[in-house]
């Protein structure tokens, strides 16, 4: 068996060592696994509520570093799908979201696989999705099992074992470990047209081998909202699809704990999207409260706008919290314009993670009314459901009232607007496929739905079946025939050594979703039409040198005055990683010998927030000694407060005969900070001064390397502290005095 790959946070993961010795690689575990919830938190100085366990390495919010660079992880596993076409690039990306916070990883199968009639091998490139092979999953099962080392918590692998092959997906998924997967017949009768007998028959195989595997389920209602016209008014029937898919499930064998119902809420703003979609989601947990909820974040009304889906985000993540998720599935916010890039995938997951931070505690101070709208509209709804399972039971049961398009229509039932999907009880694909079992059937294998009929071989093997072959895959994982490849033109391999130039000869292109791809995003506000606007931003690509460049969102600020352009293009040429010049990280030096430095020769300062600047806290932070500020040192400093006129900074420092001059600058706006970093620069040097005074300005949009080019010795961006400062001043006031 293949050893776990340890994963080094500053290398790049390697994916030949994770293709390598596949063969023998076998799965560290089955199941899901849940997040650990800690009670009473303790983390920097407040109590979180809602929190699990933390992550042993992970990338915080910005603002973390505020609170003790914290990462507080809600207790909803949160899901990520990634699914580009190559999975091999996935795998990056797959670490990348696992460092932000998702431990459920979601990979959509590539376009109609399920029509695929059996397994495929291999490892093809998809489309819209990745091919679901036994050497795909595996790799990526491995890889994950090096990322969770890595991040500290266990990630669950998850796909979809919907499709006329539902079975056999099943099957691979139970031997490589897989950890969830849709399964839902419903799915393939209404959005595959596949034989709704077919579907069903197979959905006991599909669900019994999950039920061994310990896969988790999710359900596929969550598709009506997508497909509906008007989502809002399908809930009554999502209601029942979850309701069959569910208790099919549980009849079949699989464990409540494992059944998630798949819900998005069903609108969106400008619609009255929380008054709408509240009383649905508690409904939905007051009819399967024994059952785990996955909420899915809402992608029928996303359009362009990453910034519109993500506050549509924020408003799902606020009815999760409200309610309930188990499990909560995040939804790429340009999903609405790309296949989901890598910078996405990780918003989402930053997105839920923050909101859920955020909300910590939250039900503990507001809580949901027991009287008035919500509990009416939810009580209608379960009604409204009620009377379209009595309408199908009517109709003749399931596979009629399919025929009659009882499901997708757009009227809130019992309204109807007759314009449901119907699907053909003996038709679709895989019709007439279905054949009794004759009266000496058995199958030796473990997992199968069904009178197995052992007995007339085995007595002993009726609990276990694959006894009578010595063991199936499930027990004998060394049966699995591994195949390795089968298309000598579609594979891993031939993409990988395509791209080697950027994993082996140190050439870098900006990317998107594949390794390469060279995609950049530029933001623009023209000041035109729409019209006019896209098409100055094409000719400015264009002038820019950028290839294919496409419009990918337009946003009308004012119809004359302006728009507001995204535009994706891609960099014709790589960048040699050996030709960069990359200053030094500046060293920081010890308390000590900076305290040394200060006692051997006194230093004074004069500091202030220089110009028409009201801001204080930066500079109050590097200089106080509360703050870890330079005054701990030993530093003299005279601060001027904010405001302060560059003449009175320099003229202070001339009276206290000052070694240094420090310049807080906050506001860039028309570049003022530059302007007054020179013009203490200049005004230093018409007094006479500038040969004998360090001067050094700070400020978050401070760029050090612009700041020494308008006369500052030194300059210190966004996350700088007094250790930074002290260091600068100790080593240019030596430069000085060696000169
Ligand atoms: C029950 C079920 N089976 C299969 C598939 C996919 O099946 P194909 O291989 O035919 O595309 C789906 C798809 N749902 C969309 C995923 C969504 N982004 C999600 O997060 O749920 C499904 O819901």
């Amino acid at each position: 068996m293949s050893e776990t790959i340890k994963l080094d946070k500053n290398k790049k993961l390697d994916v030949k060592e994770i293709l390598t010795d596949l063969e023998n690689y076998r799965p560290k575990r089955r199941g899901w696994v849940w997040r650990t919830p800690v009670p009473n938190y303790q983390l920097h100085k407040f109590e979180y509520k809602d929190m699990a366990e933390s992550l042993k390495q992970s990338v915080p919010l910005p603002s973390a570093k505020y609170f003790g660079n914290i990462d507080p992880q809600g207790t909803s596993s949160i899901t990520t799908e990634i699914a580009s076409g190559r999975f091999e690039d996935d795998i990056r990306r797959m670490r990348m979201a696992a460092w932000h916070g998702a431990d459920h990883i979601m990979v959509i199968r590539t376009a109609g696989q399920s029509h695929f009639e059996g397994l495929i091998e291999g490892t093809p490139q998809g489309i819209g999705g990745i091919p679901i092979t036994r050497k795909q999953v595996r790799a990526q099962r491995k890889a994950l099992d090096a990322i969770e080392e890595e991040v500290g918590r266990p990630i669950n692998y998850h796909s979809y074992v919907s499709g006329i092959a539902g079975p056999e997906v099943a099957v691979m998924f139970a031997e490589e470990g897989v950890n969830g997967a849709h399964q839902d017949p419903q799915y393939n009768v209404l959005y595959r047209n596949i034989n709704m007998v077919r579907s069903f028959v197979d959905a006991c195989e599909s669900k019994k081998v999950m039920a061994w595997a310990g896969i988790a389920q999710i359900d596929g209602a969550h598709n009506a909202n997508a497909t509906a016209r008007e989502a809002w008014k399908v809930m009554p029937e999502l209601m029942v699809q979850h309701a069959l898919n569910s208790v099919f499930s549980y009849k079949v064998g699989m464990d409540k704990s494992d059944i998630c119902l798949s819900t998005v809420p069903p609108t969106a703003p400008p619609a009255p999207s929380m008054f709408l979609d509240l009383p649905y989601a508690v409904a939905l947990r007051e009819f399967f409260s024994e059952y785990r909820m996955r909420a899915q974040q809402n992608t029928k009304y996303m359009e362009a706008s990453t910034r519109e889906a993500t506050v549509t985000h924020v408003l799902n993540l606020l009815i999760s919290k409200l309610t309930s998720a188990d499990i909560q599935s995040t939804i790429t916010p340009d999903e609405g314009r790309n296949v989901p890039w890598h910078i996405y995938n990780v918003e989402a997951v930053d997105t839920a993670k923050q909101v859920f931070q955020g909300l910590d505690g939250f039900n503990e101070m507001v809580q949901l009314k027991d009287d008035g709208p919500l509990r009416e509209q939810a009580r209608e709804i379960k009604e409204r459901s009620v009377l379209f399972l009595e309408g199908m039971i009517e109709a003749g049961g399931y596979f009629q009232s399919v025929e009659d398009a009882f499901f997708v229509d757009s009227g809130n039932y019992p309204e109807r607007n007759e314009d449901g999907i119907s699907r053909k009880i003996n038709g679709g694909v895989g019709a007439d496929t279905i054949y009794k079992r004759d009266e000496d059937y058995m199958a030796p294998v473990t997992a199968h739905f069904g009178y197995n009929n052992v007995a007339q071989y085995d007595e002993s093997a009726v609990e276990d079946p694959a006894k009578l072959i010595g063991g199936s895959t499930f027990e004998k994982p060394e049966k699995i025939i591994f195949i390795d490849e089968l298309d000598e033109n579609d594979n891993v391999n031939l993409r990988l050594e395509e791209t080697k130039e950027f994993r082996e000869e140190g050439l870098i292109k900006p990317e998107a979703e594949w390794q390469g791809d060279g995609t950049v995003l530029l933001t623009f506000m023209i000041p035109e039409s729409s019209r006019v606007a896209e098409f100055a931003a094409l000719e400015m690509g264009k002038k820019m040198g950028l290839d294919d460049c496409e419009v990918i969102n337009k946003e009308v600020m004012q119809a004359a005055e302006g728009t507001r352009i995204e535009m994706k293009g891609r960099l014709p040429f790589a960048i040699e990683k050996d030709s960069l010049i990359i200053p030094e990280e500046p060293i920081v030096m010890s308390d000590d010998e900076i305290r040394e430095d200060i006692k051997r020769k006194k230093m004074v300062i004069v500091a202030g927030t220089v110009g028409e600047d009201e801001h204080s806290v930066g500079l109050r932070e590097i200089i106080d000694i509360k703050h870890g500020g330079i005054e701990r040192f030993g530093i003299e400093v005279h601060y001027l407060g904010t405001s302060v006129p560059v003449e009175k900074l320099v003229d202070a420092a001339i009276e206290m005969n000052a070694d240094a001059i420090l310049a807080s600058t906050i506001i860039s706006h028309d570049d003022i900070h530059y302007k007054n970093m020179q013009r203490i620069n200049d005004l230093a040097i018409e007094k006479g001064i500038r040969e004998k005074i360090m001067i050094m300005a700070g400020g978050t949009q401070v760029i050090p390397e612009i700041a020494t080019k308008h006369g500052m010795d030194a300059a210190f961006g966004r996350g700088t502290n007094g250790s930074n400062v002290a260091t600068a001043l100790v080593e240019r006031r030596r430069e000085m005095e060696e000169k």
